[in-house]
């Protein structure tokens, strides 16, 4: 099946068909700084007085139904655990491609975990295929310092001879799996619900983490991305940057717009299965790096979704008599599923 490249959708508009089925169209393929993206101080969420709590949601609710991202700044993670996480990236990217191969997430079928070889996509249909490598893991009870059941297995595939690795990937991945449910508890206040309204969903999370590495992009951004234009598959995603740049985020005025690195701070996003329950209130907004720095970039999102047993039902405060669900509701895992293979089709 042959899908969408960018085509002429109208005389002046740029088109492309993404891999859940949504088309997106854009006014030009060259990205501004705008300044839309709002940097976000959290640090109120760890206060005891709800009125901080209130305050933080009410800035994430904006960010959230407008834009779709923000900077979240004073999150209280120490840096060290960001510098650890791109050593080992930087350390397993330069392995032979023979080594890498041996945890290729082709042998994880349904799955994304495991190694995604460099150019192994062209999610948006360019000249060349993505200019981009990534290492995926999944939740594991086991680095759960909230986990309800230590004993369930993980379905992560890990090198064998890389000392360390697994032990740091996942030392960073407890911090922001503790951030994130925090989180959760404020995407609730944000959507006027009580503040324990998603508890249930992410005691078994889904909450996968993946490292990047985009080489420096020579080809133009018309010819290659580093990744192709997507909208991601959870509930947010939380993405720590190095300081290259690239990252960009499609506003809803179909304008590319950069999400530079703001220091300290972890890029927010609202994905697909957030923008579902919550019936198109908040934006799953889609977004591509493209790596122009002369640099190597490394990256590292952290994915947050709710317990694939889930059923995604739509949240009560964002459906009524005359906004009604547009959304066939299905728990987490189906959707997981379907989106996971979508991604790993390279037709797509
Ligand atoms: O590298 C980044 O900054 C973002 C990567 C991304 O969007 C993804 O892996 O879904
Ligand atoms: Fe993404």
């Amino acid at each position: 099946m042959s899908t969408t490249a960018t085509i002429e959708a109208e005389a002046s508009l740029l088109a492309l068909k993404l891999q859940n089925g949504q088309i997106v169209s854009y006014k030009s393929n060259v990205a501004k700084d705008t300044g839309e993206i709002p940097i976000v101080d959290i640090q109120g969420i760890f206060s005891d007085n709800i009125e901080d709590r209130k305050a933080v949601a009410q800035e994430v609710r904006e960010a959230a139904s407008r834009i779709g991202f923000f900077y979240a700044v004073n999150h209280g993670i120490n840096p060290e655990y960001k510098e650890d996480t791109f050593e080992q990236a930087r350390r397993f990217f330069a392995l032979p491609m023979e080594e890498k191969m041996k945890v290729w997430t082709g042998l994880m079928p349904n799955e994304y975990v495991g190694y995604h070889p460099l150019k192994g996509y062209n999610r948006n249909q360019r000249k060349y295929n993505d200019l981009s490598e990534a290492f995926n893991w999944a939740y594991d009870a086991q680095f759960d310092p909230g986990a309800v059941d230590k004993d369930r297995p993980s379905i992560s595939i890990w090198p064998e001879d890389l000392t360390g690795f697994k032990q740091t990937l996942y030392a960073y991945h407890s911090q922001l799996l503790v951030l994130a449910r925090k989180m959760t508890q404020i995407f609730a206040l944000a959507l006027h619900m009580p503040e324990d309204y998603f508890d249930e969903y992410v005691k078994r999370p889904e909450a996968g983490m993946r490292i990047l590495h985009y080489p420096e992009q020579e080809a133009s951004a018309d010819d290659q991305n580093g990744i192709g234009a997507h909208t991601d598959f959870e509930c947010f995603t939380m993405v720590t940057q190095d300081d290259c740049g690239g990252l960009e985020v499609l506003s809803k005025y179909g304008e590319w717009v950069r999400a530079p690195p703001v220091p300290g701070a972890l890029v927010v996003n609202i994905a697909d299965c957030f923008m579902r329950q919550t019936n198109d209130f908040f934006v799953s907004t889609v977004h591509r790096v493209i790596n122009k720095s002369g640099k190597e970039r490394y990256s590292c999102p952290f994915f947050f979704g709710f317990d694939r047993e889930m059923m995604l039902e739509p949240v009560p405060s964002c459906v009524s008599e005359e906004n009604p669900m547009k959304y066939p509701v299905m728990s987490s895992g189906e959707y997981y599923k379907w989106r996971a293979n979508r991604a790993k089709n390279s037709e797509y």
